[in-house]
């Protein structure tokens, strides 16, 4: 991402008046001056991304350093401030004019810093009009000020969520002048709790400070409610990564630091999110990330016992099942709309081709749905009901690895649906046999990190929108959705095009992954 760090690379002989104009989009204010004299020898400019500061001062002045400015070249006196870091901006009654915003201090941790200048002359109506300038380039079509009902889960991850939401992640949201209602959640189960009983005129986000688990939950809790589709729709479910599973930030934030996805967040696009109902026994759960059954449900599940290897822990436990060639029979049925990878290919990249809305526009175009419209009904039956006639249900006996996915990072380095499309009505599902040979099997892992593993003739790779799968010969086993466990029982997934909503920095709406 561009942040404050790429500040140093800037010229530092280029006349900042200079900077090419910005065309004026619709909403902003017109005759607004660009720059802003602030002093003898200083100016604010609005440049094309960024914000730049000329003070001849900069060069020499060890004062400024408190305004988190970038030293790195002392004989520099322009600095620039992207837009997409500046957090909020302001003006006092007797001329000072103060800019918040995001500084990067390492390419994973950003923190609030400040410049403030004074107006030459102070001109109430000139600092006004040129803030509103300002925070329209910073803000574009995100909304500002969001309110947020922030969720912290103390239990997350190691343990350190509080620690984290003081340290990192409430002083970009102070910053950024967003309102916070902040709870800890003290039980399991107390996500969904508090979103089904959330005020939603109170607020426009839920953010969880937690890992994928309250997520899954605050969904569910939005879910249950009477007014379940309107709930889904106007209340934004976002992560600021606090836990051991950040896979909702990271394909929305592009990051799973907690402070630079705080950023991501504040700077958030409404972005329309497929949610699906997964059905077993008589219970239908809402799932917005994955569903897994075989090698990657059980390595998830089954090696909690081996937590201290950290993430090599995911590797050493697919490993050990790939060598010993574990299989896991299923018999399974797909309504697939992308049944081979070309089609897969074709439809990633018609989306991803897709124009951005024009500036200022939103992204999200949804209908709002009626105040009293429910969880949408089941188009498929759930796994209860027969097999719906032009579904065929497909013994697979050496089935190794069965996974869904609705986005595309599962883990930090494991894109492993590159493919995937948040609102294209489908989930991503992939097959791959457990009785592959061993080098070869071993290279599909790889292939995981390396973004190779897509092209793999033994992955097999669709798009579908409905599937059953029963596993069979086997007593007992482990069945992953979002990464908690479920009964190890049949199941049916149908999915709910754009029924939920989070917030994105893609003004397509795509995930924060290497497509294919
Ligand atoms: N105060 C609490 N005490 C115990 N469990 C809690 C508490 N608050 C939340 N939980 C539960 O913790 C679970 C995991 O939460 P979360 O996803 O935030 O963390 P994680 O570290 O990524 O998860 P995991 O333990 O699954 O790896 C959720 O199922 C949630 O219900």
């Amino acid at each position: 991402m561009t942040m404050a760090a790429t500040a140093g690379r800037d010229d530092p002989f280029r006349d900042p008046s200079l900077v090419p104009k910005h065309t004026a989009q619709p909403g902003e204010v017109a005759g607004v001056p660009d720059t802003l004299a602030v002093g003898r020898d200083a100016s604010l400019t609005l440049g094309t991304d960024s914000l730049v500061v000329l003070d001849e001062e900069l060069q020499d002045s060890k004062s400024a350093r408190c305004c988190g400015l970038s030293f790195s070249n002392a004989s520099k006196s322009t600095r620039s401030i992207p837009f997409y870091n500046v957090l909020w901006a302001e003006h006092s009654e007797n001329g000072d004019i103060t800019i918040q915003y995001a500084h990067a201090v390492s390419p994973k941790v950003v923190r609030p810093a400040i410049v403030s200048y004074k107006l030459d002359k102070p001109d109430s109506a000139l600092a006004e009009a040129w803030i509103e300038k300002l925070l329209d380039r910073a803000y574009g079509a995100s909304q500002r000020q969001k309110r947020i009902k922030v969720l912290v889960n103390p239990f997350g991850g190691q343990g350190g969520a509080v620690k984290m939401y003081h340290k990192s992640i409430a002083p970009i949201l102070a910053a950024a002048r967003c309102t916070l209602d902040v709870e800890k959640t003290t039980h399991q189960g107390h996500g969904v709790e508090i979103a089904q009983a959330l005020d939603m005129d109170a607020y426009d986000v839920v953010a969880c400070c937690s890992g994928d688990g309250i997520p899954h939950e605050v969904w569910n809790g939005l879910g249950k409610r009477p007014d379940a589709a309107l709930a889904l729709h106007k209340i934004a479910v976002a992560q600021l990564p606090c836990g051991s599973g950040n896979a909702l930030s990271l394909n929305f934030n592009g990051s799973d630091s907690p402070s630079v996805a705080a950023l991501a967040v504040v700077k958030g696009l409404r972005t329309p999110l497929d949610l699906a109902s997964v059905t077993q026994g008589d219970r239908r759960t809402l799932s917005f990330l994955s569903q897994s059954v075989g090698i990657v449900a059980e390595t998830d599940l089954a090696t909690e016992h081996l937590r201290w290897m950290g993430s090599a822990r995911f590797t050493f436990g697919v490993l050990t099942r790939l060598l010993s060639q574990t299989v896991y029979p299923a018999d399974i049925a797909v309504k697939a709309v992308c049944a081979n990878k070309a089609a897969v290919r074709d439809a990633y990249r018609t989306a991803a081709a897709q124009p951005p809305p024009p500036p200022g526009h939103p992204l999200d175009t949804r209908p709002v749905p009626a105040a009293s419209a429910p969880l949408p009904a089941l188009q498929h039956g759930d796994i209860n009901a027969p097999l719906p006639p032009d579904w065929d249900l497909i013994p697979h006996d050496k089935l190794g690895n069965f996974y869904a996915g609705n986005i595309s990072y599962m883990s930090p380095d494991a894109n492993f649906f590159p493919a995937a499309l948040p609102s294209d009505g489908c989930i991503d599902l992939v097959r791959i046999n457990g009785d592959v040979p061993r080098l070869r099997a071993v290279s599909i892992l790889l292939g995981v990190e390396s973004g190779k593993f897509f092209d793999m003739e033994d992955v097999d790779y669709q798009k579908v929108v409905a599937y059953r799968i029963l596993p069979r010969e086997q007593k007992d086993g482990y069945i992953s959705v979002d990464g908690e466990r479920v009964p190890f029982e049949g199941f049916q997934v149908e999915v709910h095009r754009g029924l939920g909503t989070t917030l994105g920095k893609n003004e397509r709406g795509l995930c924060e992954a290497k497509g294919v």
